[in-house]
């Protein structure tokens, strides 16, 4: 049983860009403002990480600030520790997300530390997070397989989930951070991660490398998870898992959902419009089949 309606989480403005050579404040701001015409409720919209890091989310608190915001669309954004919570609240996000790994090697390489380090780190953060009753997401990468590492073990997977959620995240983001992932293996993993977190609290964030993402996000819906991760555009990848590509795209979840008749919200043509003008300004191709089917 597929659920009745699909809660879509846009990544492209982060998870999309935090790999683009530096791109203009305001062409972030457009996209993001874009997003919330086409109907997008929930925006990942900056990423307070260390600028030392991942420059091209340097300007992230002007990002925040241009933004013409509409009252009923959560804006979110990254945040690796304490510092980068205190940036976050400063610019008035409407929520944060953490982020582990599964994997020990790329948790060393994306964040610095080690699996256990990490969630030493967010223990504070989480709790000025309530103090602020700043609601917080949470990322488990690698649950598929790691760029470093390869296979990953399932235990690991399900063992970091639970405590991300132990600590207070409202929801847990399952993260095919290189896309290597198959159906029947991403739904054996959401399976297994529902016996530990409800799966009301899950969502899906698969990367589209190997061209799996639609088939394993279509055997996940069929576990009860309604909540999945997105890029329009196909935007993105990550700058420590070398060849990745972008998150699906939002345009073709959104087709596909919509053929289930499973409810989105979300106006199809003014998302493949806002992902065709943020391709043309990053004057690459757009990676939506179905935008460049129904723009033609
Ligand atoms: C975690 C750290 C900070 C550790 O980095 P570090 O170098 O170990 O930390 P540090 O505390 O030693 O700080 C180094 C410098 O950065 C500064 N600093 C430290 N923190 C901040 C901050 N928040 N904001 C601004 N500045 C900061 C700090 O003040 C210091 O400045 P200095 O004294 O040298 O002048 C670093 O490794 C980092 O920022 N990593 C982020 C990497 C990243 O953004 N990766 C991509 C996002 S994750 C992803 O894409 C996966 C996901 C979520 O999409 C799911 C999936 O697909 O799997």
């Amino acid at each position: 049983m597929f659920p009745k309606s699909v809660s879509i989480f846009e990544v492209g403005a982060r998870d999309g860009l935090q790999n683009e050579s530096m791109v203009k404040t305001q062409d972030k701001v457009t996209l993001i403002e874009n997003l919330a015409k086409a109907g997008i409720k929930r925006i990942e919209a900056a990423s307070f990480v260390s600028p030392k890091w991942v420059p091209q989310m340097a300007d992230s608190a002007d990002v925040m600030a241009n933004i013409h915001r509409q009252t009923d669309v959560i804006y979110s954004a990254l945040t690796p520790n304490v510092t980068g919570f205190e940036r976050a609240v400063a610019a008035k996000v409407d929520e944060v997300a953490i982020f582990a790994s599964a994997s020990e090697r790329f948790s060393q390489r994306n964040i610095n530390c080690s699996i256990e380090e990490s969630i030493a780190r967010f223990t504070p953060l989480i709790e000025q997070a309530k103090q602020h009753n700043i609601p917080i997401r949470g990322y488990v990468s690698c649950v598929l397989g790691c760029p470093y590492e390869g296979e990953v073990a399932l235990e690991s997977v399900v063992s970091v989930a639970d405590r991300l959620y132990q600590m207070g995240c409202y929801e847990i983001s399952l993260g095919d951070t290189i896309g290597v992932g198959t159906p029947l293996q991403a739904k054996r993993m959401v399976e297994a991660v529902s016996r530990v977190v409800p799966v009301d609290k899950l969502a899906l964030h698969f990367h589209d490398t190997y061209g799996q993402a639609l088939a394993n996000i279509l055997a996940c819906l069929e576990t009860g998870v309604s909540v999945v991760d997105a890029s329009v555009a196909g935007l993105g990848g990550c700058p420590y898992a070398k060849g990745a590509s972008g998150n699906l795209a939002t345009e073709d979840l959104v087709y596909m959902l919509h053929g289930l008749g499973i409810d989105t919200g979300v106006d199809l043509i003014k998302l493949a419009k806002a992902g065709q003008e943020i391709s043309q300004v990053l004057g690459r191709p757009n990676a939506s089949k179905v935008a460049n089917a129904l723009l033609a």
